[in-house]
């Protein structure tokens, strides 16, 4: 029995996952993750990690990070306390979609989550203090194939919804991209 209702978003591959809550009187039963009904949307590798994160300040923005071939990976990305705007930006090469971002609002009350492909840069802004997310991660963490993009750069124009109030230093110097940028090959 179908546990998510997923959704293609404009982005080729990226997919709105929303969970059910199966409720009763002790409270709810909730899926995460199928690999049935998550391979047959683009899930196609094994769980390498699932890392979970918190994020105290209203604003606060994580990202864009993705990795390198042959470590690229996809993430399913779940929030399970508060609300953040959560943002995929597309770099395959020759993608009919390359450079454009998509977002949604992710919470444990809406029971949305990202599904996001190989190639892509994930980040998110903190629409609530106190968020916690879920990601299922399909490769290891390979710092040396990690890349970051600037959440600020203007070739991405991303249009967080709140003003930045929190920032890594890392997340905050990663370089703006240039014209020699040609994408992704995976
Ligand atoms: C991502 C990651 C970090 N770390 C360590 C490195 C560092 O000491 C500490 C914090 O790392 P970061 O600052 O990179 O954490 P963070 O900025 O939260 O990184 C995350 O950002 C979002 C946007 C994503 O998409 C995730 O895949 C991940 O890259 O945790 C791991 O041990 N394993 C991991 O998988």
């Amino acid at each position: 029995m179908s546990r998510f209702e997923i959704i293609p978003l404009p982005l080729d591959g990226l997919q709105k996952i929303t969970r059910q809550y199966l409720g009763d009187n002790r409270g709810f039963f909730s899926r995460i993750f199928c690999v049935e009904e998550l391979s047959s949307v683009g899930w196609c590798k094994q769980i390498s990690q699932i890392n979970h994160t918190q994020t105290s300040k209203q604003g606060s923005v994580r990202g864009m990070h993705f990795q390198l071939p042959p470590y690229a990976e996809a993430k399913l990305v779940t929030c399970i306390r508060g609300e953040v705007w959560d943002v995929a930006v597309d770099l395959r090469k020759n993608s009919s979609t390359f450079l454009q971002w998509h977002a949604e609002r992710l919470s444990a009350e809406n029971g949305q989550a990202l599904l996001i492909p190989e190639g892509f840069a994930h980040g998110f802004q903190t629409l609530t203090a106190d968020a916690e997310l879920l990601y299922c991660h399909s490769a290891p963490y390979t710092p040396s194939a990690e890349v970051g993009l600037n959440p600020q750069d203007p070739v991405l124009a991303i249009n967080w919804p709140l003003a930045v109030t929190e920032i890594s230093n890392k997340d905050g110097n990663h370089p703006m991209l240039n014209a020699q940028f040609q994408g992704v090959v995976l």
